[in-house]
């Protein structure tokens, strides 16, 4: 017989197809189908790809869930109804095949007719009895996903919970039919399997079969909901009944907010972070929770009674245990708990302190498959980014052009003065900046550079002008720039460089636009990667507003939750105007009332606060085994790290101080070693700082300063020995004010004229962000107590009122060695506020030494047996 030939298959393939999902797959073009290798094309050779391509389509999943769930329910009913009806329809399924359909059917007594009757003898009186319930169920739940993209339960999870208590249930069954000699009237309880199966293990081991049931199902529970140990209670009647109690009051549709409410009721001090309002989180509290679980402790509660909080929990199987055989589980795996329990803090379940709890079932992919990425900008969903309007056009001040006369006169008199030096040149070429026009030069042969740099005197004084700055050579360029102040020159606004298309599509992490630069391009540059910046200049040359205008690109292109700025301000007026923006883009101390940081000792407590949070960053980033904060926070954001492990998104965090040599004047070391400190490690965390200052003084700008700062930016200064102080060369000192500066990045030295932005401008900014809906409260910097702080609370410290958790937090801090508060925090899930007190206690019991500023204490207890020594001289045993 004749083969088809190839052209005949091709044919074939082209013939219109019935595709049913031609809507969604994009129709190849015509032409490209009957030109290209048609082959590979063929959709019936790949069925796997097809049945993919069925499923991936959206209608295909929806007709598919409503089928399953229609189906579920009418399993449901059925064998509702057989176990009921189930005798008298025995019979009918029996002979269903050897009599007419119509006549079976219209016998059969169970509420789904003969079908009905036929699945519900198969399944409930073969098999799994009452067991057989749970196949309609695990079917409803997947019909449910389906139909609705989400979850009831997590499915996967359900269904073999549902499947382990099918087989149970029969099983059980089986063994009370069994025991009551009842198989004649109630074998459609347990169903084949949970009657043969008791059968024959009664002939093995007579009624123990019973412990055999029992046994599985405590497998089932170890296994299904990874419990560790039994703790058998030790508690007194009051002690239970304040843990039961505490873990119990729940509104059946608590949010997470509603729960952090009646949290902060109870103690308020507990609070560590405003709550974020991102809705994710809210409506899944298996999720984000930006807060960290704070551990029961079993204590005497007061009975607190709330009459809006209800006993409405399901209980869930550990639970019920642990109300009837007062033994308590303690629970490893979250996701054990149902979903609508989920809202419930994990140690909840637990009456003893757990602070071994580690979700470790934190199934990232079902996550993002279910709540797709996290995104920080829900907390605030309304929030609307600045608009270009709020900063003036100043469309007179636009250009201020050098003429051609003025070009050809500086371009003669350079020529001139260079030749009565004895200098030749092979060309002068001009080009027109904001605020200086560079000559640049091209020297005749033989002529020595230093030479002419050391004539920059005399060319001033033949341009007469100031400000001139000869760079020879040009870096890369093999001539000499020789920069003449233009006599008119640009503002350059602040408008203009933000509606720029360079600031506009910059993707950078913490992009800051500097100014325009000599050849007019508008220069933006990552503070994320500077890392850090330092400026200076003396006082009226546009140190304020090169601050402003760095704040001000910050607030245009970040959302308030990737961006927090400390400000620090000792001049107390330079930036009282962001206080505004408290409840958008500000941090500060939690016990302060000022955003905005004015107090010498409070700057030293708010860098040392840094300093911890410094810390606490690398922790997180090292459990999350990431080198910086923006792998850290991809990882984050694509719910790979668990809130509940303490993770959460982090922003970035800009320090601004203004005034460095007032704080140094007044607090010298105490202010000098947490910013070097910062400057060195803090660039991996997102945590960068931006150091102005008047004096460039070696007193001021010392070497451990400068060490760190390898980004300096100079606007004009008042001597050579300032400029070199600041930017490690003479120049600042020639600049001509007004926002002209020099910046000094990776060994390049740029001259920029900075854009201007005034102070309504600022202030409409600041309106039009902090009249917005914001957080609640400044974001919260870990709390800092100072010296005289720590020294004042020992003596208040009272050991017989020790906190619950003192034991543990001894233990932990001996085996580890390190008396640090955040260790208690992180291990112990605890916050910042009550890991401190515990601290505060340990030092009070000579199990730690003193504060050491960000330092972590000393341990005074060498091993665990000296340490449970002293824990039992503190109880007096
Ligand atoms: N980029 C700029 N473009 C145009 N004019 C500017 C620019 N920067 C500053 N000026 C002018 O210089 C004045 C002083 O600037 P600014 O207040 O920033 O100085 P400062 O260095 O902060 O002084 P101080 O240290 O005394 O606070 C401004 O009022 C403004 O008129």
């Amino acid at each position: 017989m004749a083969q088809p030939t190839t052209s005949s298959r091709q044919n074939s393939v082209r013939q219109p197809q019935p595709d049913r999902n031609r809507q969604n797959t994009p129709r190849p073009n015509r032409e490209a189908v009957s030109a290209g290798p048609l082959r590979e094309k063929r959709p019936s050779l790949n069925w796997g790809a097809s049945l993919d391509r069925w499923f991936s389509d959206q209608r295909s999943a929806l007709t598919l869930g409503v089928l399953l769930m229609l189906l579920s329910i009418g399993l449901f009913i059925a064998f509702i109804s057989y176990m009921t009806t189930g005798h008298a329809d025995q019979s009918v399924v029996g002979s269903a095949f050897s009599e007419p359909l119509a006549e079976s059917g219209t016998e059969t007594r169970n509420w789904v007719g003969l079908v009905g009757a036929f699945v519900a003898h198969v399944f409930v009186f073969r098999w799994f009895g009452v067991g057989a319930l749970a196949l309609p169920m695990i079917m409803f739940l997947a019909g449910y996903k389906l139909t609705l993209g989400r979850e009831l339960f997590p499915l996967s999870r359900a269904t073999a919970g549902l499947l382990f208590l099918a087989v149970w249930a029969s099983l059980l069954a089986g063994y009370i039919v069994l025991a009551t000699d009842s198989a004649e009237t109630a074998s459609v309880w347990c169903g084949g399997l949970g009657y043969e199966f008791n059968v024959t293990l009664y002939s093995l081991f007579g009624w123990g079969n019973l412990a055999f049931i029992a046994f599985s199902l405590f497998l089932f529970v170890v296994y299904f909901f990874d419990v560790r140990n039994i703790k058998l209670p030790s508690l007194s009647a009051p002690d239970l009944a304040g843990s039961l109690r505490s873990k119990s009051p729940k509104r059946p549709d608590a949010t997470l907010q509603s729960y952090e409410e009646s949290e902060i009721e109870e103690d308020n001090e507990e609070e560590e972070e405003p709550v974020p309002v991102n809705t994710v989180p809210v409506a899944t509290p298996n999720l984000f929770v930006e807060k960290e679980p704070e551990v029961v402790p079993v204590k005497p509660v007061e009975p607190v009674i709330d009459n809006n909080v209800q006993e409405t929990v399901s209980a869930s199987l550990p639970e019920v245990i642990a109300k009837t055989t007062g033994v308590t589980l303690t629970i490893k795996n979250r996701e054990s708990v149902t979903d609508d329990s989920a809202d419930a803090e994990p140690s909840e379940l637990s009456a003893t302190p757990a602070p071994t709890f580690e979700p470790d079932a934190f199934d990232e992919n079902d996550l993002v498959a279910t709540h797709g990425l996290y995104d920080s900008t829900l907390d605030l969903p309304q929030y609307q980014y600045p608009t270009n309007e709020l900063l003036t056009d100043y469309q007179n001040n636009r250009k201020a052009q050098v003429s051609d006369d003025e070009l050809t006169a500086n371009k003669e008199r350079i020529e001139t003065t260079l030749r009565n030096f004895g200098i030749e040149i092979d060309s002068i070429q001009a080009s027109i900046g904001p605020t200086v026009t560079l000559y640049e030069i091209v020297p005749a042969k033989g002529v020595r550079i230093s030479k002419i740099k050391s004539l920059e005197d005399d060319i001033a004084l033949s341009l007469s002008a100031l400000g001139i700055r000869i760079i020879a050579p040009m870096p890369g360029m093999g001539t000499i720039g020789i920069e003449v102040p233009n006599k008119n020159r640009e503002m350059v606004s602040m408008r203009s460089v933000i509606t720029s298309d360079v600031f506009a599509s910059s993707k950078f992490d913490l992009p800051v636009v500097l100014g325009k630069t000599i050849s007019n391009e508008i220069y933006v540059a990552d503070l994320a990667k500077m890392p850090h910046l330092l400026m200076a200049g003396a006082t009226g040359q546009g140190k304020s507003v090169g601050l402003n205008v760095l704040l001000t690109s910050l607030i245009y292109k970040k959302h308030p939750s990737q961006l927090k700025l400390v400000l620090v301000d000792p001049k107390k007026v330079e930036l009282t105007l962001f206080n505004k923006l408290e409840r958008h883009f500000l941090a500060k101390l939690p016990d302060s009332e000022e955003p905005i940081i004015t107090d010498t000792k409070k700057v030293v407590n708010t860098l040392n606060s840094l300093c911890i949070e410094m810390d606490n960053r690398y922790n997180l980033l090292k459990d999350a085994g990431c080198r910086n904060l923006k792998e850290y926070n991809a990882k984050f954001t694509k719910r790979r790290l668990n809130p509940e492990k303490g993770h959460r998104y982090l922003p970035y965090i800009v320090l601004i101080i203004d005034e460095l040599a007032d704080l140094m004047m007044t607090a010298g070391k105490e202010v000098e070693q947490p910013i070097a400190r910062l400057a060195q490690l803090a660039r991996a965390i997102g945590i960068h700082l931006v150091v102005a200052t008047q004096r460039p003084s070696v007193n001021v700008i010392t070497g451990l300063i400068k060490a760190n700062f390898p980004a300096r930016l100079s606007f004009k200064v008042t001597s050579k020995i300032d400029s070199r102080t600041i930017l490690d060369t003479g120049g600042a000192e020639q600049l001509v004010g007004m926002g002209d500066m020099l910046l000094s990045s990776n060994s390049d030295l740029i001259r920029l004229q900075c854009p201007f932005v005034d102070t309504n401008e600022i202030e409409d900014l600041c309106d039009f962000v902090g009249n917005q809906r914001g957080y609640d409260d400044a974001y919260a910097l870990p709390e800092f107590v100072g010296d005289e702080g720590g020294q004042g609370e020992e003596k208040d410290v009272d050991l017989d009122n020790r906190d619950p958790m003192f034991d543990e937090a001894a233990r932990l801090i001996v085996i580890h060695q390190q008396g640090s508060t955040s260790l208690i925090q992180r291990k112990l899930k605890l916050g910042y506020n009550r890991a401190g007190r515990l601290i505060d206690q340990l030092e009070a019991a000579r199990i730690v030494g003193p504060f050491e500023g960000s330092k972590a204490r000393d341990v005074l207890v060498q091993d665990l047996q000296l340490l449970e020594e002293t824990l039992k001289r503190l109880k007096g045993e």
